[in-house]
């Protein structure tokens, strides 16, 4: 009986192991799940010391150390090119294209000093994380309520004149794991324009060699962070706006397909720290997916 339940024992100690090893769908939600855990730690941790400072940009900073580990943890390799761009001391607007929340680890690799993300409202309701977005500053738009995220918006353009800040905006409005960019929300540039302060796009390149939330697939990699020049608005007007949308779009688009067709392959990725037992490395000195499954998941 009692060398029964040693068995039993063992083999529920065994299992997330073999499962973590063979089984790729529960090797992402493992990754995932670990991911919001650590967000959800630091924020925990960091939201009492914040707090002290009150309602302040600077604690971007620590939001931002506290998410920088994770690149390691995973094996991901992040290359950042022009980021001497951003060294602009007026304020300025930073538009993104989203892939996924893993966005938030390119994100801390270039966001500048003073720079604080518009967040969706129900970021707000995720207890300590909701908490730690609040004191650093993040705005928060209500996408259900297009007016109110508008006059958000316009307050914005006021605020970050004032108060010498920059805004990162992710155009999209959503995640986003395509072969291209959706279409773009135009509140970033009406926001530019309100404020006549310069936009910076920034392209990720995309995840799809390592990470898909539709494939279930969560590897070691590596990804590029370009930050293109500066795009002027003074002098533009309200009317000039979905102009520059669509010319600011064209512009990421062409250097999101460049980047597809010319992904960062002549350095290997990191070695993760968290044991990634689902991917091999290649003679090609880039990480694969190991089909342990035969589902190709
Ligand atoms: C340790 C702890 C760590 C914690 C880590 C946390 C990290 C946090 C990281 C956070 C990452 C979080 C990442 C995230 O959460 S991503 C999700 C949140 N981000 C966004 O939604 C992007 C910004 N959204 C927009 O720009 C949308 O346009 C809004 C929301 C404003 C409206 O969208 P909606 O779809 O409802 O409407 P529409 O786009 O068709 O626009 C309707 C009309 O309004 C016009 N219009 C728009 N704006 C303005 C304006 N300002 N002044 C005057 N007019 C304006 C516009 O031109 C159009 O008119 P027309 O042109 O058709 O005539
Ligand atoms: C009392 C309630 C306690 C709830 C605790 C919840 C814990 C959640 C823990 C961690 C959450 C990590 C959140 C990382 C945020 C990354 C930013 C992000 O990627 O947001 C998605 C947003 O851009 C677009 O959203 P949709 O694609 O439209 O959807």
């Amino acid at each position: 009986m009692d060398v029964a339940l040693l068995h039993g024992l063992l083999l529920l100690l065994i299992l997330p192991v073999l499962l973590y090893r063979y089984c790729a769908t529960f090797h992402y939600f493992c990754k995932v799940t670990f991911f919001n855990l650590w967000v959800l730690a630091m924020a925990t941790l960091l939201s009492p010391f914040a707090a002290i400072r009150g309602r302040c940009v600077e604690n971007m900073k620590l939001l931002c150390a506290a998410i920088r580990p994770l690149k390691h943890l995973y094996g991901i390799k992040i290359e950042v090119l022009g980021a001497e761009h951003l060294n602009l001391k007026e304020p300025y607007v930073i538009v993104c294209n989203h892939q996924a929340s893993l966005d938030l680890m390119g994100m801390v690799e270039v966001i500048p000093k003073r720079c604080v993300p518009i967040a969706k409202k129900e970021l707000l309701y995720m207890g300590t994380v909701g908490w730690a977005c609040w004191l650093s500053g993040i705005i928060f738009i209500d996408r259900q309520r297009t007016g109110d995220a508008i006059d958000v918006i316009s307050q914005t353009a006021e605020t970050i004149r004032r108060e010498n800040l920059r805004v990162w905006i992710f155009p999209e409005g959503t995640r986003n794991q395509s072969r291209s960019m959706l279409p773009f929300k135009r509140g970033a540039f009406h926001l530019a324009v309100q404020a006549q302060v310069p936009i910076f796009p920034i392209v990720i390149s995309p995840y799809w060699d390592f990470f898909s939330s539709k494939e279930k697939k969560f590897t070691p990699g590596t990804f590029t962070i370009r930050v293109l020049p500066r795009i002027e608005t003074r002098g533009l007007s309200p009317k000039d706006v979905p102009e520059l949308t669509e010319t600011v779009r064209k512009t990421m688009v062409d250097v999101f397909s460049e980047m597809s067709s010319n992904p960062c392959r002549d350095w290997p990725a990191e070695l993760p720290l968290l044991p990634s037992t689902g991917a091999t490395k290649g003679t090609d000195g880039v990480w694969h997916d190991e089909d342990t499954t035969g589902t190709s998941d």
